[in-house]
């Protein structure tokens, strides 16, 4: 009997970011032609239950799919690469969203020619509101690069940039989500401090948030120009700024921002290099 034909996408790796794009791909398409593949057998188990979709292991992954999805954390990178590539061909694409792992790496733990996109998905996939960022690796063509942006393009917006700027991308919309619910935590905060009720402060807090993310991608306004037209003279607003600049919130978001794209650069660098 012939080998069945390779078809749609195996999601290797089964964790947070894993089940955030297994889950919008499915809302959008079903279940069908999607493989889910996980080192952990409860785990995978959890997964073909919540989503209807065959868990298998790594050479039935290759087999049948055409697409491999790699999404194990950087430092588990190489022990997966090792045990792929006698099972991966140049009639595979190969999507990695391990953050920080160069194109290259990955090109080099893999049989010669194999195609690989590198990409950095975020949570809000969840939502149908992703950002992802692609960028192609030696042996990724035109179409592989379309068939990449298609499958994330189902969870939220996608971006093409050249590789060298993917560490920036994963300190800002990788990572970003956590800085804007670390933000919206601490006003919430807040509202307990001024006595408001803990759900009544997280609805209007998240519904503001809301609104800011709308007026800031729809509006055609800079922020600054909207934060002015908040910025009531003598007003509350500016009573605010005026502490958050005192107290360096500016100058620490950049110094975080920062230190996410020195840990990227550093998760790329093979686990026998330093670390
Ligand atoms: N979380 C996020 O918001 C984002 C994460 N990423 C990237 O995605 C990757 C995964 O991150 P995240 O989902 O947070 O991490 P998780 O630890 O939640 O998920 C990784 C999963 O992969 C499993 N795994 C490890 N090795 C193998 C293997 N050989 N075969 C099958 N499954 C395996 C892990 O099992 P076990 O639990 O046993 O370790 C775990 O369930 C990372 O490289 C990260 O940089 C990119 C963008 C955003
Ligand atoms: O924290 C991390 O390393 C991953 C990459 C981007 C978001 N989460």
């Amino acid at each position: 009997m012939s080998a069945p034909a390779r078809r749609g996408l195996a999601i290797i790796g089964g964790g947070k970011i894993g089940e955030a794009l297994l889950s919008g791909l499915i809302r959008r398409g079903g279940p069908d032609g999607i493989l889910v593949c996980e080192r952990s057998a409860a785990r995978a188990a959890e997964l073909a239950e919540r989503y209807r979709v065959p868990a298998v292991d790594l050479g039935e992954a290759a087999v049948r799919a055409r697409v491999l999805l790699l999404a194990v954390k950087p430092q588990d990178i190489d022990a997966l690469l090792e045990r792929l590539a006698e099972h991966v061909d140049e009639g595979h694409l190969v999507v990695s969203v391990a953050a920080g792992v160069p194109t290259a790496r990955l090109e080099a733990a893999l049989p010669a020619g194999v195609p690989v996109v590198r990409v950095m998905p975020n949570t809000p996939a969840l939502v149908d509101e992703g950002m992802s960022v692609l960028s192609a690796g030696a042996h990724a063509g035109e179409a592989d690069l379309d068939e990449a942006e298609a499958l994330l393009a189902a969870v939220g917006k996608v971006r093409r940039v050249p590789e060298s700027q993917q560490d920036a991308v994963t300190a800002l919309s990788g990572s970003g989500p956590a800085y804007f619910f670390y933000l919206v935590e601490a006003m919430v905060d807040a509202g307990i401090l001024l006595g408001l009720p803990r759900t009544l402060a997280f609805d209007l807090i998240v519904q503001t948030a809301l609104g800011a993310a709308v007026m800031m991608r729809d509006s055609g306004e800079h922020p600054v120009q909207l934060r002015e037209a908040v910025s009531s003279p003598g007003g509350t607003t500016i009573a605010a700024i005026r502490e958050l600049e005192k107290h360096g919130v500016r100058a620490a978001l950049m110094a975080a921002i920062e230190a996410a794209h020195a840990r990227s650069v550093e998760l790329g660098r093979r686990s026998d290099e330093s670390r």
